[in-house]
């Protein structure tokens, strides 16, 4: 990607409600931006606006994996080109997995650490493994690969790696980074944000409230976006 994505004085509304108000922004090629808030604040509908604006150019990891659970990991992967192939192919392509793209979901997966150490026979088995067989962290790195696999040059990931403990997150967030120079993800864990993130967007009752490099800030700084709630 050469020229940056941007959103200018972009807004958002559900049912007429305003959602974003005025986001200015701009993600330049070969930044990593993390969008952390609290719960609620906007960070999904911010990744909406840059999809809604920049649909040809995003590969997309949604929040919810969004698998189908009978489909083998193999399938479920190779729906991120469905929408880049005929009918035809795609219908083949069920029976008969076409050998470049088999390989290619196969790197993706081993990548991912989805298919284990294992000998080729096993990995093959995993390939073919039902995605609903797989445990919730592996469906959400099925689901990583998916969007990985649709090659589009910017990924925009809502939560991608909540599903996994942080070794493997940070794991995960170098792997996309290997494959996507320029990457936005909504992440909850600061600390994961400031560590694998050249800049952090701060979002607050949909609104952008800090905008800054990773280098100059400190999760003290990012932990006051999430005020206490209330108990009881
Ligand atoms: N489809 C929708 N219809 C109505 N309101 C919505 C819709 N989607 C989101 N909202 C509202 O927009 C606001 C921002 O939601 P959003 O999902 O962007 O927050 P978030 O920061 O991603 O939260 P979380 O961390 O919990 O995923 C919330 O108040 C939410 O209730």
């Amino acid at each position: 990607m050469s020229a940056p994505l941007r959103l200018d004085q972009a807004s958002l509304e559900h049912d007429g409600v305003a959602i974003l108000r005025n986001i200015s922004l701009t993600i330049r090629c070969g930044e990593t931006v993390a969008l952390v808030g609290a719960s609620g604040a906007g960070k999904s509908s911010l990744l909406e606006l840059l999809r809604q604006q920049h649909s040809d150019r995003v590969a997309w990891c949604p929040q919810a994996p969004g698998l189908v659970p009978m489909l083998s990991l193999y399938l479920n992967v190779y729906m991120g080109q469905l929408h880049q192939k005929s009918l035809w192919r795609n219908l083949k392509n069920l029976f008969f997995p076409c050998a470049t793209h088999w390989q290619q979901v196969h790197d993706l997966a081993r990548e991912l650490g989805l298919l284990g150490q294992d000998d080729a026979q096993t990995q093959r088995q995993r390939m073919l493994q039902s995605a609903e067989r797989f445990s919730g962290g592996e469906q959400q790195r099925i689901s990583i690969a998916r969007a990985l696999f649709q090659q589009r040059p910017v990924f925009l990931g809502d939560e991608p790696v909540s599903a996994l403990d942080e070794v493997q997150s940070r794991r995960v967030i170098e792997r996309i980074k290997s494959h996507h120079r320029t990457s936005v993800l909504a992440l909850h864990d600061v600390e994961l944000a400031l560590a694998c993130c050249d800049r952090i967007v701060g979002l607050s009752d949909g609104q952008v409230v800090l905008d800054r490099a990773s280098a100059d800030l400190d999760s003290a700084t990012l932990l006051a976006l999430y005020p206490e709630q209330p108990h009881g």
